[in-house]
């Protein structure tokens, strides 16, 4: 593994007097399959609307360090201005900048995509037109080169369909390239939801609880969709998952938290050991806990 691609620092999210998040801080490393548990409640979720943009979080810091730059995530989601902004020109124009023209598509931009807990679809579409709407961002939509129909045009409009029936193939799907997504059997839901994320071409991918509703062998072919995304991409994958075996067979790092803080991070076998994690997962209390 090469270096951090993601860093969080003193991470916080409180809904009125719900502390979400108290101070979490983890890193990230490039090219691992990174594991994000803890039980119900304990604010994976909340973590991850934080890091792709759905929640401006209360206070900390996230940072995103792609191959070209790094990115300030909290930043570009747009800040409120500070007493200290109007003696700093530069400061006062980056918010105002951000203000403007921030959100969650420039996360996306630099190169952060996710997947949903609750299957987020466009349902009444194809499957192709699912991937090829979240293209929609690197392909040229250029008004007079669409309507002189232009070779670089054409180009790209081909370029995108082949892009999209790459990741079809990965996930297994193209035969149901013309179906509806709102169709398809959950699992097949599931993967085209990695597929669609894919086509932003993303360095990382947050999957949440991609797992969930799958069986035996559909969960098997998803591991082996997500070591494929690490081994032939070079993609980044944190991962929120209730089923503890894909976890322990498939991560190379495991953190965990509860209510709201990292009580422990490591290896599998680390984790599997840990007494607070265990703790947490009975719902006993540490010093109750036996090995
Ligand atoms: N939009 C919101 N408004 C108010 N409270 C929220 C909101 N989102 C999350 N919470 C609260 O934050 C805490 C953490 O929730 P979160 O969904 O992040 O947990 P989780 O670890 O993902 O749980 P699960 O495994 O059940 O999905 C919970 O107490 C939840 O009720």
């Amino acid at each position: 593994m090469n270096g951090t691609i993601l860093s969080v620092e003193h991470l916080m999210m409180h809904f009125g007097g719900i502390k979400a998040l108290n101070d979490v801080n983890l890193e990230v490393q490039r090219g691992s399959i990174t594991a994000l548990i803890g039980p119900n409640g304990a604010g994976k979720t909340t973590v991850f609307n934080c890091l792709t943009g759905f929640y401006r979080a209360s206070g900390g810091n996230i940072l995103f360090n792609t191959r070209s730059k790094t990115t300030n995530v909290i930043q570009v989601l747009g800040q409120k201005f500070q007493p200290g902004d109007w003696i700093n020109p530069a400061q006062f124009g980056q918010r105002l900048f951000y203000k403007m023209f921030g959100g969650t598509h420039l996360v996306n931009r630099a190169g952060l995509a996710r997947t949903f807990q609750n299957i987020r679809l466009f349902r009444e579409m194809s499957v192709v037109e699912n991937l090829l709407v979240a293209q929609h961002m690197r392909v040229n939509r250029n008004l007079l080169a669409g309507v002189l129909n232009t070779p670089a045009y054409r180009k790209a409009e081909s370029d995108a369909l082949d892009r999209a029936f790459y990741w079809l193939e990965v996930v297994d799907l193209v035969d149901c390239a013309n179906r509806l997504a709102g169709e398809m059997s959950y699992g097949q839901q599931r993967r085209l939801e990695i597929a669609r994320a894919m086509c932003t071409g993303p360095e990382m991918i947050c999957l949440d609880e991609p797992a969930a509703g799958l069986n035996p062998v559909e969960t098997h072919t998803l591991s082996n969709i997500i070591r494929y995304l690490r081994d032939h991409h070079d993609i980044t994958v944190l991962l929120i998952e209730h089923d503890m075996g894909m976890v322990m067979e498939i991560s190379d790092h495991i953190i965990v938290l509860d209510h709201g803080d990292v009580i422990a991070q490591g290896k599998p076998e680390q984790i599997q050991h840990d007494e607070k994690v265990i703790a947490a997962y009975l719902g006993t209390d540490e010093s109750e806990v036996s090995v």
